[in-house]
């Protein structure tokens, strides 16, 4: 039977937001090549028309391209070399630099029916019709040959390794990733998109970068950061995980129907449609305490606008009230601006502790003057979670944030309800008084490492925040569940961003407090949620359209044109290209704050069908509206 639009909806949503391991990814394609389906053949004519579109929008003719194809032995090398059949088959200059000691042979007959011609790198390599180096000096000039070829090209097509890749490149695949590419880091670029290939040639990545750990997200070594990655029937970690999804450009996902329905995915990526599900709409039964209520023990006598920035999310963030405990000065700041607060101790649903409470090291260096309660109050609620756990009864007290201040004043153990929220250097010290050995730096090389590291050693819910941002956490299995969630734009890196984070992780709690008592595997999916809609109202209060993370475009092999079409459609306001986008404006996190009850509004408004209406407030210039029109926000 034919699937619904909704049952396809469904699906492609699912291969958007769902990654795989490479070992998965394997037993997803088995059934289709025991079946004699032609997948390399399929993926090559996908990687053909995205690099004709890369070129007709870089205001090239395909026919007269100039291509470099870099090919490795394996498969990753084998969907290049058919790529680069056809478009040398359409009239395309192309040659191949064989970075193995063999090519895929099919691809090479192909290719070299086609016209195009091979050079190779090994002195060892032996591939039919094409001299490999006599020697080391006949190898280096040839490699140097190679990286000028690539220099002046219009194209290149980076094939040397995909999920077959093991740990960092070596070899001459490492030496020309240093050269075009990156030897390590990250590009020295904005956040933002910028045209593809403005400062050279275009790099077309197959499946995904060669050099970028596909399992772990990481950049181990060299590697060869892309405009667009082409890859092949599902999601990989490494096109979703930060730090390599930044590299990976704009995302192209071939989709070859493969059935993911048995898989769990190694990392999902929070999305609108999710995101409504698990925000509670008003009941007309509802009052103030129904719909939750938050307390926050934040800001103190130090820092007094944290309080305040938690307390405008929390009380923006869809909840019935919010209670603030806090130093007299501070509650009647937050009074002056949000006089639906009470002050003071009650009943609530969720905890938001520490934003813009001084660590000890930073209270004991501030004297008298940083004395003000806020820890003491912090560590009794803490140590209640800790109780809960030792009692079995880990639903007892609601469900806690612990960020900043917080953060040092943690039990020995945990459970999922509560979640921590540290920048990297915050993690860093977490783990260092859980007996590891790490700094700031390498947590930003390493996120899903040392997060699922924080996890397993606190037993907490983990979110580490960033451009994408990572939540780990309980998932009921063996195996942790990873979250991630990357829109929003860069701009979000301002003071006060992470107070409005934890006080909308606080409200997304809150409103949620009796499903999280029967399933703590929530606290995954609520964070991300919670991270998903500071990320819309950063975009809502920027203006633009930057984004940390943009869901894969995909390709229906079957349907080529409509993905031509897609992609016009994509880039219609700047006609810069396949990676185009625009990037707003700058950003105070009070303006977040302010911003969430839209971004609220847009999601669950769009859950209940209302697309109508977002489209009118489009057309009607509403300053949602750039953002809305061209977002793949929606499927
Ligand atoms: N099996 C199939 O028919 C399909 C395969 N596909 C493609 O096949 C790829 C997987 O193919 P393979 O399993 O052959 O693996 P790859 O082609 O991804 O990688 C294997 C090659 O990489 C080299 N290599 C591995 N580690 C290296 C390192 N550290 N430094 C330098 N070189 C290294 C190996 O020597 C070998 O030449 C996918 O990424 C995808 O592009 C897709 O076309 C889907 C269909
Ligand atoms: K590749």
């Amino acid at each position: 039977m034919k699937p619904s639009p909704d049952e396809r909806r469904e699906a492609r949503r699912t291969l958007a937001t769902s990654a795989y391991s490479a070992d998965m990814i394997r037993s997803l394609e088995q059934p289709f090549l025991d079946d004699g389906v032609p997948l390399m053949r399929i993926a090559a004519g996908s990687l053909a028309s995205v690099a004709d579109v890369m070129l007709t929008q870089a205001g090239m003719e395909p026919a007269e391209a100039r291509i470099v194809l870099l090919a490795g032995a394996g498969n990753n090398g084998g969907d290049g070399l058919y790529a680069s059949a056809d478009l040398a088959g359409h009239g395309a200059d192309v040659t191949v630099v064989a970075t193995g000691r063999s090519l895929h042979q099919g691809g090479l007959d192909a290719l070299l029916r086609a016209g195009g011609v091979v050079t190779a790198l090994d002195p060892q390599a032996a591939i039919p019709g094409c001299e490999a180096p006599t020697g080391p000096d006949q190898a280096s000039e040839e490699l140097d040959q190679a990286v000028d070829l690539c220099r002046q090209a219009d194209l290149i097509i980076d094939a040397m390794t995909g999920i077959g890749l093991k740990g960092a490149l070596r070899g001459i695949p490492a030496a020309l990733a240093a050269e075009l590419g990156m030897e390590s880091g990250l590009p020295d670029r904005p956040a933002w998109h910028y045209p593809a290939g403005q400062n050279g040639p275009l790099v077309l990545a197959v499946d995904t970068p060669s050099g970028v750990d596909i399992d772990e997200g990481t950049l181990p070594g060299a590697y060869i950061p892309a405009d667009v990655t082409v890859t092949m029937g599902a999601m990989k970690p490494c096109l979703m995980l930060p730090p390599s999804a930044y590299v990976c450009g704009r995302i192209v996902l071939v989709d070859f129907g493969f059935d993911t329905s048995a898989l769990v995915p190694s990392v999902s990526c929070m999305n609108a449609e999710d995101c409504a599900g698990l925000l509670r709409a008003p009941r007309v039964d509802d009052t103030k305490y129904s719909r939750g209520v938050v307390g926050l023990v934040t800001g103190s006598a130090l820092y007094h606008g944290a309080g305040l920035l938690s307390s405008r999310a929390a009380a923006s963030g869809n909840v019935g009230m919010i209670r603030y405990c806090g130093p007299e000065q501070v509650g009647n700041l937050i009074l002056q601006e949000l006089p639906e607060t009470v002050l003071g101790r009650g009943r609530v649903e969720s905890w938001v502790l520490g934003s813009g409470v001084p660590t000890r090291q930073a209270q004991e260096a501030a004297g008298p003057e940083g004395q003000d309660g806020q820890r003491d109050l912090i560590a009794d609620i803490l140590n209640r979670q800790a109780a809960d756990l030792d009692e079995d009864d880990a639903a007892a007290d609601p469900p806690v944030v612990a960020d900043a201040g917080a953060l040092d004043l943690l039990p020995d153990r945990l459970g999922p309800r509560t979640v921590l929220t540290p920048h990297a250097g915050e993690m860093a010290a977490l783990l260092n008084s859980h007996g590891e050995n790490v700094d700031g730096d390498q947590v930003m090389a390493e996120p899903l490492r040392w997060a699922v590291r924080a996890c397993q050693l606190t037993g907490a819910t983990i979110l580490l925040k960033g451009a994408i941002t990572l939540v780990v956490g309980e998932d009921g299995t063996d195996r942790p569940r990873v979250m991630t969630t990357g829109f929003g734009p860069a701009w979000l890196s301002t003071a006060g961003s992470g107070d409005v984070l934890s006080g909308t992780i606080g409200a997304m709690l809150a409103q949620n407090a009796g499903p999280i008592q029967d399933d703590a595997t929530l606290m995954v999916d609520l964070t991300a949620a919670a991270a998903f809609l500071h990320g819309l109202a950063g975009s809502l209060a920027s203006g633009g359209r930057q984004t940390g993370w943009e869901q894969p475009l995909i390709f229906d092999p079957r349907k080529p044109q409509d993905f031509a079409d897609l992609v016009a459609e994509d880039n219609q306001p700047e006609g810069q290209g396949v990676v185009a986008g625009h990037m707003g404006q700058p950003i105070r996190a009070g303006q977040v704050a302010d911003a969430l009850p839209r971004a609220i509004g847009l999601v669950m408004s769009r859950a209940e069908g209302a697309a109508e209406q977002i489209d009118q407030s489009i057309q009607d210039g509403d300053d949602a509206s750039q953002f809305f029109e061209n977002s793949s926000l929606w499927f």
